[in-house]
Order: C-alpha cells, then sequence, then structure tokens
C-alpha cells in the first residue's frame, strides 16, 4: 500500500517519536510548544470556558465533565499555534475545525472514546453531513496537573502524561481508509491541581469558514 503522505511528513518532522504499534498510527513531539506560549493558551481557557458537550449522548452525564474554549482564530497567538499545527503535520488548515481548549478540575475526566462520530450515531448528520468525519487528531499539554490526567490509550496499553508542551497525534483511521476502534482514549480523572490541554482536529473535506 502507498505510504500516508501526512504520515511520511510527521515522521520526517525533528524531534518526532512514532509509538510502536501495528494497530494505531501514533505520534508524539515533546516541546512542540514552549512554556509562555502554552501559559498564554491557560490564560485564554480560563476566561471562555464552558461546560463541555459530546455527540451520541449515552446517558452517563459524568462522560466528560471537563470544561471547553472555544478559542478565537482572530487571535494572533492562535492562529500561530494553528499553522505551526498545520505545518508540522502536513495536513490542510482549511480541513480543521476551530481550535479548542480543554479544562480539567480536580475530579473531571472525558471516559473512553473515539474522536471519530460513529456512522450510525443519531449526531452523525448532524456533525459530518458538511466536512465528513475526523481523521487526524493533535493535541498539545499545556500543562503538568499535580497528579492525574494521562491520557490512556487502552487497546495498546499506552498512557501518555501530560508534559507542557507536548504534542500528541494520531490518525482515526487504519491505513485503508476504515476508521480504527483501536484510537480508542480516555482523558483520565486529574487527582490533583488542574489539566489544560488544546484540540484540534482536521476532517475529510473543508470545514467551510
Ligand atoms: O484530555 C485528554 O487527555 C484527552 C482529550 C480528548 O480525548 C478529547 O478532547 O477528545
Ligand atoms: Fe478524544
Amino acid at each position: 500500500m502507498a505510504s500516508d503522505p501526512i504520515v511520511s511528513h510527521l515522521s520526517a518532522q525533528p524531534g518526532i517519536q512514532k509509538v510502536p504499534s501495528p494497530k494505531l498510527t501514533l505520534f508524539l513531539r515533546r516541546g512542540f510548544l514552549d512554556a509562555a506560549t502554552c501559559a498564554a493558551l491557560v490564560e485564554r481557557i480560563d476566561a471562555h470556558r464552558r461546560p463541555s458537550t459530546i455527540s451520541d449522548p449515552n446517558g452517563d452525564d459524568a462522560f466528560r465533565t471537563s470544561e471547553t474554549c472555544d478559542l478565537s482564530a482572530a487571535d494572533p497567538l492562535v492562529a500561530a499555534v494553528d499553522a505551526m499545527l498545520a505545518a508540522f503535520t502536513g495536513l490542510d488548515p482549511a480541513y480543521g475545525e476551530p481550535l479548542q481548549g480543554q479544562r480539567y478540575a480536580v475530579g473531571q475526566e472525558f471516559k473512553a472514546h473515539t474522536d471519530y462520530f460513529e456512522p450510525d450515531g443519531v449526531d452523525f448528520e448532524r456533525y459530518c453531513s458538511v466536512a465528513g468525519n475526523r481523521t487526524w487528531t493533535a493535541m498539545v499539554y499545556l500543562n503538568e496537573p499535580d497528579a492525574g490526567g494521562a491520557t490512556r490509550f487502552k487497546a495498546i496499553d499506552k498512557t501518555i502524561q501530560p508534559e507542557t508542551g507536548k504534542l500528541v497525534c494520531w490518525s482515526n483511521r487504519r491505513p485503508d481508509g476504515s476508521l480504527n476502534p483501536s484510537t480508542l482514549h480516555h482523558g483520565m480523572k486529574v487527582r490533583a491541581g488542574t489539566k489544560y490541554v488544546i484540540t484540534k482536529w482536521y476532517r475529510e473535506r473543508p470545514w467551510g469558514w
């Protein structure tokens, strides 16, 4: 099979680490953002947060208990970070959803989920009719909570610890293009301190704004 150009692009980036797994295409890059940029993003998240939501509600009101911040693309810092993510991943910025921040206080989490939308889910049309499903996820930890808050990929038994500025990115699809359930991941409960991340999701087609 022809190699995925995004995987080739990512593999060539300085400082990149590929997590060895036949099940999942997952990369890490420590120090992707510097501490000052992370701190500036944390300030924005603190100022503009709202309760996080989920698609395809499953009856568990405690499934995602964090708060979310829609970061403004008109903010030069946000635009610069967005451009860095596109350049680093090789993904077309036109295919990206608006950058979001997530904040987890003690006890908050995002239980095991996949970032793609289930094609047979009630919310599929609503979220995917224009831009298609999510292809790649890029996430950057903005700080280090005092305890807890790791991201766990159960299917490959890999737990990633938050570290200021560390980028995690993965394909939500298998090499043949099918949705990959092995991307199941859990933003684990923060036990002490507060956790901040930014998340960027890319789609199959342009986002449309
Ligand atoms: O906070 C984390 O570690 C994971 C966040 C996540 O999976 C998401 O926002 O989709
Ligand atoms: Fe996720």
